[in-house]
This record gives C-alpha cells, structure tokens and sequence, in this order.
C-alpha cells in the first residue's frame, strides 16, 4: 500500500495533552480542533474516551462538530469497556476511528501487564475484531477504521512483532501503528523495523504503516522520516512536539522536512502549511506550553538573521540562508509595520496576514488595545499583535477584573501591593498584602481578594518583542486540588503582565470549581 501521499494523523489532543501541565477543558480542545481541521490534518486523535467524563464529552463534540471535515479518532486499551466508549463518544459522527493498543515488548510484557505472548497476541486480535464489529454495525460502514498499536514496539522483538501486526491485519486493523514509545529508536535502527514488517510480514500491503515516534533522544522527527523512507505512510505528530515527556514528532517539522526535501522524500501531505504558525500559537496560549525561540519551523528566531554575513546574502537573494519561504509556515517577518498613526483598515489587513480570523467586535477590542500599546510603546511589531489578538481571543470567564493595582518595593522597603477589585455578582473591594518581592505580593494580595489561594507551580517572563520597551509576557501555571491551571498575559509592565495572569488562573479555577465566590482555601496548599 505505498502511495505517494502521506496521512498526517495528529495527536495534539490526546499524547500532547499527556505533557505534565497540558491539560485542555473542552472548549478549548474544540478551539484547537478547529485549527487543526483548517490546518489539513488527516486524521485527528481527539482523547481517550474511558480516561475521563471530561474527554469522552471532548471527543464526542469534535466528532459531531468536525468528523465531516477530517477522521476523528478516540484511544482505547484492548478492554471491550474501552472500545465501547471510545465508539460511544464517536459513533454518531461522519468519518471515524478506533485506535486500539497493547504492549508488546518484553519489559511490558513481564513488568506491566504480566501477560505471555500468547495472551497478548490474543487479546489484540480479540479486541481488534470487537472494535471492527462495533464500527461495522452502522450500515453505512463497509470497511472499519481501526488502527493497532504495539505499544513500545521499537523495544520488541522483530519475529514477536510481525505476528502480531500480521494477526491484528488479519483480525481487520487498517492501520498499524509502530510506536517508539520511549524514544529509544535511531534512525536507522528504525527504518529497519519498518524495513523488516515490510519484507517479513505477508499482508502488510492491506494496512496502511504509521509511525509514532518519541523524543527522548531528540530523534522523533527524524526517525518519523526514516520510518517513511521504509514505506510508512502516516505520521502521527503533535503541534510544537507536545507529548509524553520529551514530546512527540513536531507536526511542524515532519511537514516542513517531507515539503522542504520533497526532491529527495517524493511524498506530500495536505497539510496546509501556512497554517502551521498560527497554530502553533494557539497551541502554546492554550496550554501555557511556551516554544522556545530558536525552535525549528515556529520559533520566533525560525527566520531571523542577526549576523553581518548572512544579511548581506539576504538581502542580495533570500535562498542563501533561507531553505523555506517564512510566508509558507504563515509566518509574516518582524519588521514594524504599524504605529499609531494606523487606522483600521491596515490593522485588519495585518491581523488577517498573521493567520488570525477574527469577528469584527474582537477585532474592535483588539485594535483599541493596540491604539493604547502604541501609546507606551515606539515600536510595534507582529509579535506584539500577535500577543494583543493571543490575549483577546482566551475564553476566560472575567468573574474577577482587576480595576487598578499599586505596587511599592525596593531596597530597605517591605514589598507591598493594594489592588481594587470587581466580582460578576458587583462586590468592589480593595485590599493590600506585602510579599517577598512585589509580584509575590501582587499574587497574595489576589488571593486574599478572591478567597482563592493556589500554589505557584510555574512562573515565565520573556520578552514579546525587542527594545527596551517591549511587552512582556507572563505564563504562570497554578495547582490548585492537584489540577494545574495557567495563566498568560502581556503588558509593558511586567508587574502588571503578572497581576493578570495569575487572576486569570485564578478565575480558571473559580470557573471549574465554583469557588472564589465565598471565602475559600485550596487544601493542602
Ligand atoms: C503510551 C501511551 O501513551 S498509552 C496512553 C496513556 N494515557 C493515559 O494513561 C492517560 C489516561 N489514562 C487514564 O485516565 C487511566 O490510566 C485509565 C482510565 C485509562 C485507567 O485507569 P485505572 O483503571 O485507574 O488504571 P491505571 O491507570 O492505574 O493502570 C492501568 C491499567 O490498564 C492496564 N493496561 C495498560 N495498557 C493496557 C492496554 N493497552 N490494554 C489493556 N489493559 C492495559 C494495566 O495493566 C493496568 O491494569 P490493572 O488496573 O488491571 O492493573
Ligand atoms: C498509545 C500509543 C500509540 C502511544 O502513545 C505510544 O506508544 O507512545
Ligand atoms: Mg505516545
């Protein structure tokens, strides 16, 4: 079954929410969702359907919302309770999949699920016919969607593992899936898994070959390639590499890699990839999971060019040091571009340039933000609009608003912050709280307001752009009950960046508990 095409499954939403701290609610798995179906991926792992109330819900509304635009697909260990879920979440939606997976390496074998090749085997092809039964009963299915996955099958061995993707082929899998699940492999140890499923498994042109590679040795993407050189022909990939631990293989760089070197891969994929930028910050705001600047593809130094060498050979002929168009991954320079003296029509025109789809009362909101940045600020570049819209568009119930805050700090002076605030039911109090540091105080103070307190898990400043004067960006996550909750927010004032940010988790926090309305302490802060 090689084809010249190669499906993008991505699972964003189910191994990249498995990162620590990535946890989505609903709503803003469906926001992501929607960028990913604009942005062309093939197939769409929405969650785990039996892992929780609140994933089943997830997978159910982006089936219904989006399963005629792409193939959504739900998890599901070889349990006839999980294939249950995973089809009750998908099984009123247009295109669908079940992923199904089982352990197949010695380690996991011995030490996890205590279970002989045998029973492995078995329980696999068991599960695999169940899943297909299920997905077969809706008439207008003639051939199930179901994927197999040996979990950690880079680890298990060769002749162990063609049984049981030759078994799992035979029981109706139309995938097979070949993790890495700890990021063991290397390239060429990998390309030679696939390379040996090809030659040694003798129905292997009825399924369609998958990689699924981790990070852990900073090889995902470029094993995901090597595995496609073998003859694998869907990549499952996460936006920005999330995933279990290191992450998984960027979306972005496997896209970006088979398009730039299409001479060499001769492969394609559908992926839109002036989409790749825009979502790639949508998925960094969601998750309060930052991209680090000198990341390949959409980081923020992806296309810039400091040294005297290379910007003459820029400036003369952009292909000497650039392999990809920046306007091919929607990313639209740093140059200045707007200033105050800007009106709207220019500011729509650039907002839309930057990716963003905006209603026009957001729009209005945002541009009244930028007429006040350009106020503070000399200089504004993209990504300080990209930081206004970022700030504009997170769904956040406001149930607190900050109406002024006042801080006082430094040397031989005990820092201290007063801050008025507003609730949703029209309480207005004041209150002030000293701290460590001024922003310390800031966070007290919000909690003694709010009746909410939280411990700080994580706490990241950096600059938006460059100057002197340039905004600042505040992530903060915040665990509170053991759930972690983030917060983000911009301002030329850091001080003030954090105020918002950590009100923002806390009103996340008010949003999901119901608490903060009373008088309320998180236990065992
Ligand atoms: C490599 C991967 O990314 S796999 C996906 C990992 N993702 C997650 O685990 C996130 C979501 N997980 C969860 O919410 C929970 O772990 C649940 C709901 C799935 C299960 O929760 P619990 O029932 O409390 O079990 P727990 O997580 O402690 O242990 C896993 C159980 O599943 C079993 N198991 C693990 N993989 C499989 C599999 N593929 N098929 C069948 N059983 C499996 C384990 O042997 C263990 O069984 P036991 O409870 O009989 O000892
Ligand atoms: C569930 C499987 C595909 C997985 O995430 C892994 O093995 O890493
Ligand atoms: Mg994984």
């Amino acid at each position: 079954m090689s084809s010249d095409v190669i499906t993008i499954f991505d699972t964003t939403l189910r191994d990249g929410e498995q990162s620590p701290g990535c946890s989505m609610d609903t709503e803003e798995k469906l926001e992501v969702a929607k960028s990913l179906v604009e942005l062309g991926v093939d197939v769409l792992e929405a969650g785990f359907p039996i892992a929780s109330p609140g994933d089943f819900d997830a997978v159910q509304k982006i089936a219904r919302r989006y399963g005629d635009r792409t193939t959504v697909c739900g998890l599901a260990r070889c349990r006839p309770e999980d294939i249950d879920r995973a089809w009750d979440a998908l099984h009123d939606a247009q295109n669908v999949r079940i992923h199904v997976f089982l352990a197949t390496s010695a380690i996991h074998r011995e030490f996890k699920l205590k279970m002989a090749k045998e029973e492995i085997v078995r329980r696999a092809v068991e599960m695999v016919r169940y899943a297909g039964d299920k997905m077969a009963s809706r008439s207008d299915i003639t051939t199930p969607n179901i994927e197999f996955s040996p979990e950690d099958a880079a680890r298990t061995e060769l002749d162990f593992l063609c049984e049981v993707v030759e078994k799992t082929i035979d029981a109706g899998a139309t995938t097979v899936n070949i993790p890495d699940t700890v990021g063991y492999a290397t390239p060429n140890h990998f390309r030679k898994v696939i390379s040996y499923l090809k030659d040694n498994v003798p129905n292997i042109d009825r399924a369609v070959i998958s990689t699924h590679c981790h990070n852990d040795l900073g090889l995902a993407v470029a094993n995901s390639l090597a595995g496609v050189e073998a003859g694998a022909r869907q990549i499952e990939c996460t936006i920005n590499g999330l995933g279990e631990r290191a992450g998984n293989a960027a979306l972005e760089e496997v896209v970006m890699a088979l398009r730039t070197r299409g001479d060499y891969y001769g492969v394609q994929t559908g992926i839109r990839t002036e989409r790749l930028f825009p979502t790639s910050r949508l998925v960094a705001g969601i998750t309060g999971m930052q991209v680090q600047r000198n990341k390949a593809i959409v980081g923020q130094n992806a296309f810039a060019h400091e040294a005297g060498i290379h910007q003459h050979g820029i400036l003369q002929e952009r292909s000497t040091y650039e392999i990809m168009r920046p306007e091919d991954v929607g990313y639209v320079g740093t140059n200045l571009v707007l200033g105050k003296h800007s009106g709207r029509h220019a500011f729509r025109d650039r907002v839309t340039s930057l990716g963003y789809e905006l209603e026009e009362d957001v729009l209005q909101t945002v541009f009244e933000d930028f007429i006040k940045l350009a106020d503070k600020k000399k200089e504004i570049y993209d990504s300080d609009i990209q930081a206004l819209v970022d700030q504009r568009t997170q769904r956040v119930t406001q149930h607190w608003k900050i109406v002024t805050f006042h801080t006082t700090g430094g040397t031989g002076t005990i820092p201290t912050a007063t801050i008025e605030m507003t609730h949703e039911d029209g309480r207005r109090i004041q209150d002030a709280a000293t701290g460590d540091g001024p922003v310390d105080a800031v966070f007290r103070c919000l909690e003694r307001i709010t009746g909410l307190s939280a411990r700080l898990h994580d706490y990241q400043v950096r600059s938006v752009s460059g100057g002197k004067d340039a905004q600042g960006e505040v992530t903060v996550q915040i665990d509170c009950h053991g759930r972690i909750y983030h917060g983000r927010a911009y301002s030329t004032d850091v001080i003030e960046a954090s105020a918002h940010a950590y009100l923002q988790a806390l009103n996340k926090v008010s949003d999901a508990t119901g608490a903060g309305r009373e008088p309320h302490q998180c236990e065992g802060v």
